[in-house]
This record gives structure tokens, sequence and C-alpha cells, in this order.
């Protein structure tokens, strides 16, 4: 049995730790709200992100995130992008207290604000290397809602180290949920953090009325500028083709249980974003990932006018209707 610390309590590292818990791991989450981690431990519930789903009841979770990561094997981060530094320190100093050593791993899909840093950079910037023999990302198709269900569902663990993928891979393991290994930690994070930003463009379409053409089209040049992207920044192509690629890409894009997808349609309907993100109550990546990557755009010299588009649908009060006629109207190219 392996122990392992969940850190975050929204709805992916529910789903995440409720799993692993189903399997017969010993796995304590963390909440940094006492009343949260309260109603998971003792109702097996956590209304506020996954609203009438029934937890294992083998599931514990606490507010103190030493007693969560006292004597675990590994510490799996599962906050929004903008709280992982916050939380990294936090950990390090309990792993320094402790003289603990544990595989790191992350389930977070974006990029920091200011550093465009990716979310296993970040963790490295403040855990020290002697605190964790791995650092492995969990990426690839998988909703909250449709996984604590127990609906069918594939995904990709990448990490330079093997074994710290392996010992994820065996803890998330069901016959329910199918976990690959990869070997690609930078092309697994950037697909996870670049698709959100094309799902907003795909819900945007169906908010405005367009069929699977015009989401299939959308889908298949945002992949192009995913890999763009994505080999700028040292990650394999063919990563891109599997489930942390193309695989995410299809669900985000099209699937209402996507925050980011959702998103689109709000936009779509005339809310400003303020509006669509307080509405949401959950976070929304891409909204934040898209300044990221218009900045890469201009750095590496790319060539992204699905992600500047829509950068300039949210940001900057291009109408969506003008943006894509813009996109649908530029000098006619072959296919790359
Ligand atoms: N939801 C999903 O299906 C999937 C999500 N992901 C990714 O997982 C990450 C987390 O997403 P998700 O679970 O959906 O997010 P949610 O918005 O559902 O939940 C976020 C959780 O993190 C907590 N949190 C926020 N800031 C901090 C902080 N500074 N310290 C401690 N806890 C904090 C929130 O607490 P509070 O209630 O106080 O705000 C909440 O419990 C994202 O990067 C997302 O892209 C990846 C795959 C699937
Ligand atoms: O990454 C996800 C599914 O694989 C979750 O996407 P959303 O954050 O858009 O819900």
């Amino acid at each position: 049995m392996t122990k392992i610390a969940v850190l975050g309590a929204g709805s992916w590292g529910t789903a995440l730790a409720n799993t692993m818990a189903k399997n017969g791991q010993n796995v304590m989450m963390w909440s940094h709200k006492a009343e949260q981690a309260k109603e998971i431990s003792g109702q097996k519930t956590n209304e506020r992100y996954l609203p009438g789903a029934k937890l294992d009841d083998r599931l514990q979770a606490t507010a103190d995130m030493a007693a969560a990561v006292k004597g675990a094997d590994v510490v799996l981060f599962v906050v929004p992008t903008k709280a992982i530094r916050e939380v990294a320190k936090q950990l390090a100093g309990i792993l320094n207290e402790n003289k603990q050593q544990v595989v790191l791993a992350h389930a977070a899909k974006g990029l920091e604000q200011k550093t465009h840093l990716r979310i296993s950079q970040m963790i490295a910037e403040e855990v020290p290397a002697e605190a964790y023999t791995g650092l492995a990302v969990i990426s690839g198709p998988s909703h909250a809602e449709d996984v604590v269900k127990g609906d069918l569902t594939a995904i990709s663990i990448g990490s330079t180290n093997p074994a710290a993928a392996k010992v994820l891979q065996e803890a998330l393991a069901n016959a329910h949920f199918r976990p690959y290994t990869n070997t690609d930690l930078v092309g697994s994070e950037l697909g996870g953090a670049l698709k959100n930003i094309i799902a907003i463009g795909s819900g945007m379409l169906i908010g405005k009325g367009f069929g699977a053409n015009a989401q299939a089209a959308l889908l298949t040049r945002g992949l192009v500028e995913i890999r763009q992207v994505g080999q700028a920044l040292g990650a394999e192509p063919e990563t891109f083709l599997g489930l942390a690629g193309i695989g995410d890409l299809i669900v985000t894009g099209m699937s209402p249980n996507s925050r980011n997808y959702r998103a689109g349609v709000a936009l779509a309907s005339g809310k400003p974003l303020a509006q669509v993100e307080e509405e949401m109550g959950m976070v929304i990546e891409g909204v934040n990932t898209i300044k990221a990557v218009v900045d890469f755009e201009k750095e590496y010299d790319l060539d992204l006018p699905i992600t500047r588009t829509l950068y300039q649908v949210i940001y900057e009060g291009k109408t969506i209707d003008q943006g894509i006629n813009d996109l649908m109207t530029r000098p006619l190219k072959a296919e790359d």
C-alpha cells in the first residue's frame, strides 16, 4: 500500500484522491479549509466541488498539511496554478523539518503568470532536490465529474524518472481508470495547459451557434499551435498526438463538463470575464495561460493566429464575430 498526500480539495484533487482510496491506497487529503476537511472525512462528500458524489469510506482529509504529509511516499499537488508556489513553499518547510524524501507529482494544467514557468519548474524552485526522488505530472483527458462517477478514463503520467511515474500509475489504476506513462514531462505539462485556451474558443463557437465542422477545424488547427509552442519549449512533438495532447484537447474542447469550454460559451453570450469567473466558482486556467502563450509567440517567433485572436477577444475588446472573420479570411496557405 502506498501512502499518498493529496494537496488540494477541489474537484480534481478529490476525484484523484477518491480513486486511490477506492483502490485501497492510504490517502490523506489536505484542504486549506478545516470545514471542508471535516466534511470529506465525516460525511464523505465534497458538495461545493463535486455535488451529489459519495466518496469512498476510507478517504480522509485534514487541514494540517504536516499531518497529511507525515510518512507519505508520494505528495500530489492538485491546487490551481496560481496557488502552486505558495503550497510548494509550505511543503518544502515540512519535508525539510521531517528530513523526508518523497515522490512529487502534480495534476495542475497551467503556466505561472509572471514567469511563464511550467508547474514542475515552480515546484523544483521551491522544494530542495534532496527532498524528492522524482517529479511527475498527471495529464490527459479526465474530468473530475466523470472520474468520480466511475466513467471509463485513460490518462498519462509524464516523468523523466520512470520509477516516479510507475508508483503513481500503480496507485491510480483500476478497471475504470487506466494510466499510461511517458518520459516527456515538458510535453505532458504543456499539452494539459495549452488545450485550455483552444477549449475556450470551442465553447465560443458553440455559443455562437456553429457546428461540428467549426469545432473540428478549431481543434485541429489549435493542435498545430500547441505543437509549435511545445516544440519551442523542448517537448517531444509525438506527445501531442497522445492522451496529454489530442486526447485532452478533444475532451476539453467538446465536453460541457469542461470549465474552459463553459467559459467560452458564457463569453459568447456577452457576459464579461469577471462575471464568468465568479459564476464558475472553479478555476478557469485557460484565461491566464493565454497571457503567457501570446508572449511566447513573440519570444520564439511563432505564428499562433488562433491564440492571438482569442487573446484579442478576451482582453482587447475584439468581437467573436470579428475574430472568426479575421481567422477565416487570412491569406490562404498550405496546411502545415
Ligand atoms: N477539475 C477537473 O476535472 C480537472 C482539473 N485539472 C487541473 O487541476 C487543477 C485544480 O483544478 P480543480 O480541482 O478543478 O480546481 P477547483 O477550482 O475545483 O479547486 C481548487 C481547490 O484548490 C484550493 N485552493 C485554491 N487556492 C489555494 C491555496 N492557496 N492553498 C490551498 N488550497 C487552495 C481551493 O480552495 P477554495 O475552495 O478555498 O477556493 C479548492 O479546494 C487545475 O490546474 C486544473 O486545470 C486537471 C484535470 C481535470
Ligand atoms: O483538464 C481537464 C480535463 O482533462 C479539465 O478541464 P477544465 O479545467 O476545462 O474543466
